[in-house]
């Protein structure tokens, strides 16, 4: 029997614009997204009798019907499987763990059958087909859009949540305003100096709506930027998890040392 394991890489958004809003209500994006050495495990295998199981340390409360992503994905492919899901990463947190499930599903069938991808998974969620590409990207549109970025400095950091589910829609409702001024242009191969400058002049406009409807994000905010070595703190995504960005790992680990929490989930990472 034809089986698979795959790693299911946690997704950060270090900018979010939010650029506009297309007529059916999506909004516009522009985002750097780059991708964690953390993340959720999967072992599938093609089966005449589909199943998921879900386990790990952040299994609870993901579902295990036909509405996890990672059986939505296998139904995309037309393809019956046997999936184990080990979870690691937070759900509804803004670092798209059910997306990267999703495509790494996708992904595994795809080479398992030699089927294609319809769509590059679009229909299961915005972020998938920036995470079936699975490496540092610009995301436009809303998110069909992906444009692999080349020379980027090896980064270290700090992903937080502090336990507060934040849905996705309800924080794009609560923008201000949608038509938000665009990224800046990425500067060449910058090095670490450089792109942290840069990333300082961008944003997460999604920020101060997610902030509005869970305060305990600005906390972790004000948390994660004084810690020793911190260069930049933000968000990610929708939310509520944040970032900090360090030059070293051992900066970063010694962040994520300081930042444990009762409820907290912390994590250091390298991304790439
Ligand atoms: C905001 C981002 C940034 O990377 O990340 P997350 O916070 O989800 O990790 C993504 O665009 C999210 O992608 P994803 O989580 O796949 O979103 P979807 O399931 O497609 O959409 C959930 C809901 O968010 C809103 N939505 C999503 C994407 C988008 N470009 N405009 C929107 O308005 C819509 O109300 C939609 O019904
Ligand atoms: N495999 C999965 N892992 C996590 N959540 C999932 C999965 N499949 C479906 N979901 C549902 O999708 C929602 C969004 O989860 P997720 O993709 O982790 O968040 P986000 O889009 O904020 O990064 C959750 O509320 C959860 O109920």
């Amino acid at each position: 029997m034809a089986t698979s394991k795959a790693f299911a890489p946690a997704k950060v958004n270090l900018t979010l614009h939010v650029t506009g809003q297309r007529e059916d209500g999506y909004h516009l994006l522009e985002s750097l997204v780059m991708f964690a050495d953390v993340g959720d495990r999967i072992a599938l295998s093609l089966s005449d009798t589909p199943s998921l199981s879900v386990t790990g340390p952040m299994g609870q409360g993901v579902p295990t019907g036909p509405e996890n992503l990672v059986i939505r994905a296998a139904d995309l492919m037309g393809v019956a499987a046997e999936i184990t899901l080990e979870k690691h990463l937070p759900a509804a947190a803004g670092i798209g763990g059910g997306s990267s499930d999703a495509a790494a599903v996708l992904a595994a069938l795809r080479d398992l059958t030699g089927k294609p991808v319809p769509d590059q998974g679009l229909s299961l969620g915005a972020d998938v087909p920036v995470c079936l590409a699975g490496k540092a990207a610009m995301m436009r549109g809303i998110g069909e859009d992906v444009t692999p970025v080349e020379d980027l400095p090896e980064l270290h950091c700090v992903l937080v949540n502090p336990g507060v589910a934040v849905p996705t829609g309800a924080v794009f409702k609560g923008l201000a305003r949608k038509n938000n001024p665009a990224m800046d242009p990425l500067p060449a191969q910058p090095g670490f100096g450089a792109l942290i400058g840069w990333l300082k002049l961008q944003r997460n406009d999604l920020e101060k709506p997610a902030i509005a409807a869970q305060p305990v994000i600005g906390e972790v905010l004000e948390a994660i930027a004084a810690t020793q070595g911190c260069a930049l703190a933000r968000m990610s995504g929708s939310g509520a998890t944040c970032f900090g960005l360090y030059a070293s790992a051992a900066e970063a680990k010694a962040a994520a040392g300081e930042l444990q929490r009762d409820g907290w989930w912390v994590a250091a990472a390298r991304l790439s």
